[in-house]
């Protein structure tokens, strides 16, 4: 059955010779896959990770954790730009961000095991730069809090 339009997340637009992303690339097999898409005036991605994502035994690896932020948070950015110009996700040029600056905090362990809830709110939109902030629920609890400046390709990196 064919997908909605309604039914494809943020990553699903990116043209296929940027899809490879490790932390939300749809072309990447081996990657996280991450899809994000807007909940109201939020955005929201769900993802639990492996057995192997481990940092101390029954928490979940930072490193992890930081890469659920930067791309929903990068994601995000993309939505947002999309949305300031009035037009979807499908138009032309793409929109094409890259992560210029990424923190995070983490404030409590995220359980290993249980359903992450990654969420974003765009707190900038200036130009060719985006700033999203984000956040991880595990367990109902919220335990890191990071922010993202997405920033889109200068043109002279474009390949295509
Ligand atoms: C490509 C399609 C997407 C698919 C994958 C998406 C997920 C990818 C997640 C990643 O892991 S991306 C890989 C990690 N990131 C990089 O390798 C980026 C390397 N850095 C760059 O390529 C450039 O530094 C960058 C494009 C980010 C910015 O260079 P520019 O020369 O375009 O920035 P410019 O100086 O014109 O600044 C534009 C705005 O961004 C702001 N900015 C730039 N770098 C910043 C920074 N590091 N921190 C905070 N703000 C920054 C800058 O202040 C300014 O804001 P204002 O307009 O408000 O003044």
């Amino acid at each position: 059955m064919q997908r909605r339009m309604s039914d494809l997340a943020f990553q699903d637009y990116y043209p296929d010779d940027v899809s490879h992303c490790y932390g939300c690339g749809r072309l990447n097999e081996h990657g996280i896959q991450l899809k994000s898409r807007w909940d109201g005036e939020e955005s929201v991605a769900y993802y639990t990770p492996k057995p192997y994502h481990t940092a101390v035994p029954g928490y979940v690896y930072g490193g992890m954790l930081a890469s659920l932020i930067d791309c929903h948070g990068t994601g995000t950015a993309a939505a947002a730009g999309y949305r300031a110009e009035g037009r979807t996700m499908d138009s032309q040029p793409p929109l094409r961000y890259v992560t210029a600056a990424l923190n995070v905090n983490y404030l409590r362990p995220t359980p290993l095991g249980d359903p992450l809830e990654v969420r974003g709110r765009v707190k900038e939109v200036k130009g060719r730069k985006v700033v999203v902030e984000a956040w991880i629920i595990a367990g109902g609890e919220v335990c890191v809090r990071g922010e993202v400046v997405a920033v889109q390709l200068p043109e002279a990196m474009r390949q295509s």
